[in-house]
C-alpha cells in the first residue's frame, strides 16, 4: 500500500534522509520509529506530496507521489506534526471545509461529518469554536479531518504528541478502531512504548537511515537472541558490577533507579553460570530477573544507545 524506493532528502549539503526503502502492506499499522531529528517528518511530508525527493520514489495506494500527487491525496488521510488553529471557525465548519475541498457534495457531508465526530466521540463539541477547544480535543479534530473522505491510507505524524496519558490511551484506542476498519495507518513517534501495543510492523529511524523495519515480532526475535537482565543487588553491588562487565556476554549495560539492566548474548545456561558466579564471590542479590524486550530496548539495541 505505502513503497519507498531508495528515497532521500538533502537540504544543501546535509543529508536529512539517506536512501529508505520501505514496503507496508495493505491493513498495516506501520510504527515510524525515531528520536528528535531522525528524518521521520521529512518521509512523511514526501509520502504527502508536500516535499520533493532529491532521490528515489514512492508509491501510495498504487499512485506515485511524484507523478500523481492529486490521486496520492485522494487516498491519504494526512495529521501534520504542526497544525493550525482557525479563528472564528466551529467544528462542524472546520470538518465541512476540508470536506468541500475534497469536493463531498452537500447532503453527503451532513452525514459524514456526523459520522465523524461520533466516532471520534466529539459530537457534543458539534458547534464549539476550534480554537477554544483543548490540545486533546484539537488533535482529535484533526484526525477527526483525516477521514472526511474516507481514505484508504491515514499517514500521522506524531498524533499523540503534547497529551496527557489518558489522551493518548484514547488515541491508541482509536487507532485499533480504525484498523478494524480496514485502513492501512503509518504512524510516526519517538515515545516508543506508545506504539508497542498498536502497530503490526515498525521501523526505525536514526539520522536519515532505517536501521531495521519488519513485522514487529521479527524485529523482537532480532534482539531476542540477546538476553535482558534485570539484576537488584542487595549487597556486593561492586564486586557484582565488576563480574558483569568482564562477562565476554555482555554487550551493555545501564544503571536505572530501580536495577541494573544488562544485555547479554548468551542462553539460559550462561545467565545460570553468571548467576552463580556472583554468589560464589558473595554477591548478595535481590532479584535476577531475565525478561521479554520492550520496544524501547529494540530501539535502544538497534540506534546502540545504552550506556556501556
Ligand atoms: N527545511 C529544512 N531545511 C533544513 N533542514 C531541515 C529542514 N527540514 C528538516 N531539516 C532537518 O532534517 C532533519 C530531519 O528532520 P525531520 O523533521 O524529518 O525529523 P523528525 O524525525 O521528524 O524529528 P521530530 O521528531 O523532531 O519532528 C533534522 O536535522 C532537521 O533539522
Amino acid at each position: 500500500m505505502i513503497t519507498l524506493t531508495g528515497f532521500g532528502k538533502d537540504y544543501g549539503d546535509f543529508t536529512a534522509v539517506d536512501s529508505i526503502d520501505l514496503q507496508i502492506d495493505a491493513g498495516e499499522t506501520f510504527g515510524f520509529i525515531g528520536p528528535n531529528g531522525a528524518g521521520k517528518s521529512t518521509t512523511i511530508r514526501f509520502l504527502a506530496t508536500l516535499l520533493r525527493a532529491s532521490r528515489g520514489s514512492g508509491v501510495v495506494a498504487n499512485c506515485d507521489v511524484m507523478g500523481d500527487p492529486v490521486g496520492v491525496r485522494q487516498a491519504i488521510g494526512y495529521m501534520p506534526d504542526n497544525f493550525g488553529v482557525y479563528d472564528g471557525m466551529r467544528v462542524w465548519e472546520f470538518l465541512d471545509f476540508f470536506a468541500v475541498a475534497y469536493r463531498i457534495g452537500r447532503t453527503q457531508r451532513k452525514q459524514i461529518i456526523d459520522n465523524v465526530l461520533e466516532l471520534l466521540d466529539l459530537t457534543h463539541k458539534r458547534n464549539d469554536f476550534v480554537n477554544g477547544l483543548s490540545r486533546g480535543m484539537k488533535q482529535r479534530l484533526c484526525l477527526a479531518k483525516t477521514l472526511v473522505h474516507d481514505p484508504p491510507v491515514l499517514i500521522l505524524d506524531e498524533p499523540a504528541s503534547g497529551l496527557d496519558p489518558r489522551a493518548r490511551v484514547e488515541v491508541k484506542a482509536l487507532l485499533k478502531e480504525l484498523r478494524k476498519m480496514g485502513k492501512t495507518i503509518l504512524i510516526s513517534s519517538h515515545i516508543l512504548t506508545e506504539l508497542a501495543d498498536c502497530c503490526t510492523s515498525i521501523g526505525i529511524i536514526e539520522r536519515g537511515q532505517l536501521l531495521m523495519h519488519g513485522p514487529i515480532e521479527s524485529v523482537y526475535n532480532q534482539i531476542r537472541q540477546n538476553r535482558i537482565v534485570e539484576i537488584q543487588f542487595f549487597s556486593g553491588e561492586e564486586a557484582g558490577m565488576s563480574i558483569l562487565r568482564s562477562s565476554p556476554h555482555l554487550r551493555s549495560v545501564e544503571n536505572t533507579p530501580t536495577a541494573v539492566v544488562a544485555e547479554l548474548e548468551t542462553d539460559d545456561e550462561g545467565l545460570a553460570e553468571l548467576m552463580e558466579e556472583m554468589i560464589k564471590a558473595g554477591v548478595r542479590m535481590k532479584s535476577f530477573n531475565d525478561r521479554d524486550p520492550t520496544l524501547e530496548d529494540v530501539f535502544m539495541t538497534v540506534t546502540k544507545g545504552l550506556v556501556t
